[in-house]
């Protein structure tokens, strides 16, 4: 589904991507563990073409998105992958409801089209009851699991996760793992993950550890 080659990136002429391959199969969780600055955020980025790598490519799909176009790198990455990041980045002036919605808009579907898949996302994930609350009036997991509709609401096919659990207690973060695996296993969602979190690497199907922008072992 994802596989990257030969990846190379460096900032400031400090080389922190040193030639990474990496890939992931439809239906699998992996995670991505390693110190800090290992590179790992970076590489995660430049799969989920936020970034572009100096050198080396990134096919999602049959499609080689180092080739896109910035425009249509926007709408291949709105149509193919989720986000979730530490903090949930949900919108204040706008209810759970709302949140999730934004990015189907951005793919232009109907506002009817977009909010019968937020309730539905939302009472899958045990939320319909929160549909009109806005972020602020919610708990750190509810904010999260919002967050986690929104990176599902266009049914893409990879969701990227920096560091999804990094904010939570240990309860709400324990229940993020498993909806993660109930996504997978129901849905054969296709995760990667970067992590510090030892339950959630080890929870994965495969486990990618890096070290000094290499990958050690997978
Ligand atoms: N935009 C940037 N400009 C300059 N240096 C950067 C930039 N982004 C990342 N770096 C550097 O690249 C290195 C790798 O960063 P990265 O965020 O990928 O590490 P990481 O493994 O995700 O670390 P952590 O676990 O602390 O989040 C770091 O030394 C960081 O300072």
């Amino acid at each position: 589904m994802l596989q990257a080659t030969d990846i190379h990136k460096s900032y400031r002429e400090l080389e922190i991507l040193k030639g990474v391959d990496f890939g992931v199969n439809k239906g699998e969780i992996v995670t991505i563990v390693g110190a800090s600055g290992a590179g790992k955020s970076t590489l995660l980025h430049i799969v989920g073409t936020l970034d572009r790598a100096d050198r080396g490519e990134v096919i999602i799909n049959n499609v080689n998105v180092s080739k896109l176009s910035q425009s249509n790198l926007s709408t291949f990455r709105n149509q193919h992958i989720g986000f979730i990041f530490q903090f949930h980045h949900l919108l204040p002036e706008f209810t759970a409801l709302e949140n999730i919605c934004i990015p189907a808009f951005i793919g232009r579907k109907s506002k009817k089209e977009a909010e019968l898949r937020a309730t539905e996302l939302l009472a899958m994930l045990g939320l319909e009851h929160r549909a009109s609350h806005k972020p602020n009036e919610l708990s750190g997991g509810e904010q999260q699991r919002v967050a986690v509709a929104r990176a599902l609401v266009n049914n893409p096919s990879i969701v990227l996760a920096d560091e999804p659990s990094g904010n939570l207690d240990s309860q709400n973060a324990q229940s993020l793992h498993s909806l993660f695996r109930d996504l997978r296993d129901k849905f054969s969602q296709t995760f990667i993950i970067v992590t510090h979190n030892e339950e959630l690497a080890e929870m994965a199907d495969r486990k990618v550890t890096m070290k000094d922008g290499q990958i050690l072992e997978s």
